[in-house]
């Protein structure tokens, strides 16, 4: 059968993603400024609930990141990619990170969404892609730019964790060196996938073990007191421990 024209509306669309796709590049390129090279020296993988070499919980003060301040304009960039399917919680992250509460219900991110946090040394720029399908083609373009991956996942969403899977692979195949701490989000629900069960399903066993490659649970907007999982201040120690 002869190959039929691409209707007039699929045009329209790819042209709109298209379109989409330099915008967002073009804000990421503002927005963030300044190519750089990576410090990265390469690591060892490490699985678990906990990350390695930091404080204990208990240990961290938030007071200690304002003990000095250097004038802003002498302070380092650091970026942080947050990619994941659409509701695994990145935007979440973002807020509470930023000290705002969790919205109620799911609120997609059409396009991108950005927070600056500084910190003694350096900022920290964190953006999010949106997860749903037509943003994720995008994602790659992004991986090459940063200095940390953060991959989040919905542990209960047992029926696309192979999509999960098949776009972490893409991302962590696109750059071998780029650090990525996978997030085991919402392991306050009840049919949540442990990190040992994830580690499985993701394919974790076969990244390469010279890569550094976290992957923390996490609950970052518990749905109910008295949760004991790492969540969110874990997750930033992490990053500031790779970023340094
Ligand atoms: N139970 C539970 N719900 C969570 C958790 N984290 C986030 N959520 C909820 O999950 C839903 C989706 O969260 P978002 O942060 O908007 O997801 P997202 O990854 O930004 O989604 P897109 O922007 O569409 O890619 C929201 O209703 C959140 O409140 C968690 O740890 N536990
Ligand atoms: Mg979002």
């Amino acid at each position: 059968m002869a190959p039929r024209p691409l209707s007039p509306l699929v045009l329209a669309l790819g042209g709109a993603a298209a379109v989409l796709g330099s915008v967002i590049f073009i804000l990421w390129k503002t927005y963030f400024g300044r190519g750089r090279e990576r410090r990265w020296d390469g690591g060892e993988a490490w699985w678990g609930t906990e990350p390695a070499r930091l404080p204990e919980w208990d240990e961290w003060d938030p007071e200690d990141e304002a003990d000095e301040e250097p004038a802003l304009e002498e302070l380092e960039q650091r970026e942080v990619l947050v990619l994941g399917l659409d509701g695994s919680g990145k935007s979440t992250f973002l807020r509470v990170l930023a000290g705002k509460p969790p919205l109620e219900g799911h609120i997609p991110t059409w396009g991108f969404n950005s927070v600056r946090l500084p910190t003694k040394n350096f900022e920290v720029d964190l953006l999010e892609i949106g997860g749903s399908q037509n943003l994720r083609f995008y994602w790659k373009e992004f991986v090459n730019e940063v200095d940390v991956l953060v991959f989040m996942v919905d542990s209960a969403d047992r029926l696309r964790m192979p999509w999960a899977r098949q776009e972490l692979h893409k991302l962590l195949d696109k750059d071998p060196d780029l650090p990525v701490v996978i997030v085991a989000n919402k392991q306050d629900l009840s049919e949540a996938m442990s990190v040992v069960e994830l580690q499985q399903e993701l394919g974790l066993q076969a990244v390469d073990n010279q890569r550094e490659v976290f992957l923390l649970a996490a609950s970052i907007a518990p749905a109910g007191a008295g949760f004991e999982n790492p969540g969110t201040v874990h997750i930033w120690r992490l990053l500031l421990e790779l970023l340094s």
